[in-house]
């Protein structure tokens, strides 16, 4: 079964553009669990452009599925895990200039780097996923450094889509069964949306999570959350 982690970065976007609480974060994300989100996935960034380090605590305390932090390691996250020891801890070698995620790890390059703050964040009860492109020189690396899982970067997956979704989707399914292979569990996610979900999930039926937000949340403007999470649900579930 691949599992649907609602990202939602952007109720909180929308949050912050009046300074209140409305839409509240950790009510949306209830709601969200009770629709059939299978897991919560944020995001927050050094900064806090969206999701605040405070909704993080705050949602701990609330969500009741698996609960999915993302972010670059750096101080300020890996005190936040050390508090709130997630389920999952995403790693995302996101700059903080960034617009958005725009690339996976070089596993190879920061290799030591990577392996201290995987060993930490195991101390932390933490299962850990790295953010990967689908290169395969960067997936022994990944094994090396004691990643649990890693999550394939789907962009480029989704750019591709509408032109060819075969040629979009080949260097994903030799990745996916790459992983398998070095027995790293396999998360997938960016830019993932109802158009390319299902054949995503055709392609690599052995995904373990999809965490999908910006599609998502900009669906549930037309078609109301609860819909919208059931319809993604219904893409992964055939
Ligand atoms: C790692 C990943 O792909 C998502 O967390 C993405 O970065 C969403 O971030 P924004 O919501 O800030 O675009
Ligand atoms: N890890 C991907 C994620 O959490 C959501 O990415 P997107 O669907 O907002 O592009």
């Amino acid at each position: 079964m691949t599992k649907l982690s609602v990202n939602i970065n952007k109720i909180a976007t929308l949050r912050n553009a009046r300074g209140g609480n409305n839409p509240d974060v950790v009510k949306v994300a209830l709601d969200a669990e009770r629709f059939g989100a299978q897991g919560i996935t944020v995001h927050p960034r050094p900064d806090e452009r969206h999701i605040r380090y405070q909704d993080v605590l705050d949602l701990k305390e609330a969500v009741t599925t698996e609960f999915n932090i993302e972010g670059y390691p750096d101080k300020r996250l890996m005190e936040l895990i050390r508090t709130v020891r997630p389920e999952q801890v995403t790693l995302v070698p996101d700059p903080p200039h960034v617009l958005t995620s725009n690339a996976g790890w070089d596993t190879i390059t920061h290799q030591i780097q990577l392996k201290d703050i995987i060993a930490e964040l195991h101390t932390y009860g933490a299962r850990v996923s790295i953010f990967i492109n689908p290169e395969l020189k960067y997936f022994e690396p990944a094994k090396e450094i004691g990643t649990d899982r890693v999550e394939l970067y789907t962009e480029p997956y989704a750019a591709l889509f509408p032109k060819s979704k075969h040629a979009a989707v080949k260097p994903f399914v030799e990745a996916a069964h790459l992983a398998k292979k070095l027995d790293l569990g396999l998360n997938a996610g960016h830019d993932l949306d109802l158009h390319n979900l299902r054949f995503l999930k055709e392609s690599i039926p052995f995904l373990d999570e999809v965490s999908i937000g910006h599609a998502l949340i900009c669906d549930a403007l037309y078609y109301g959350l609860e819909n919208t999470i059931q319809m993604y649900r219904r893409q992964l579930e055939f």
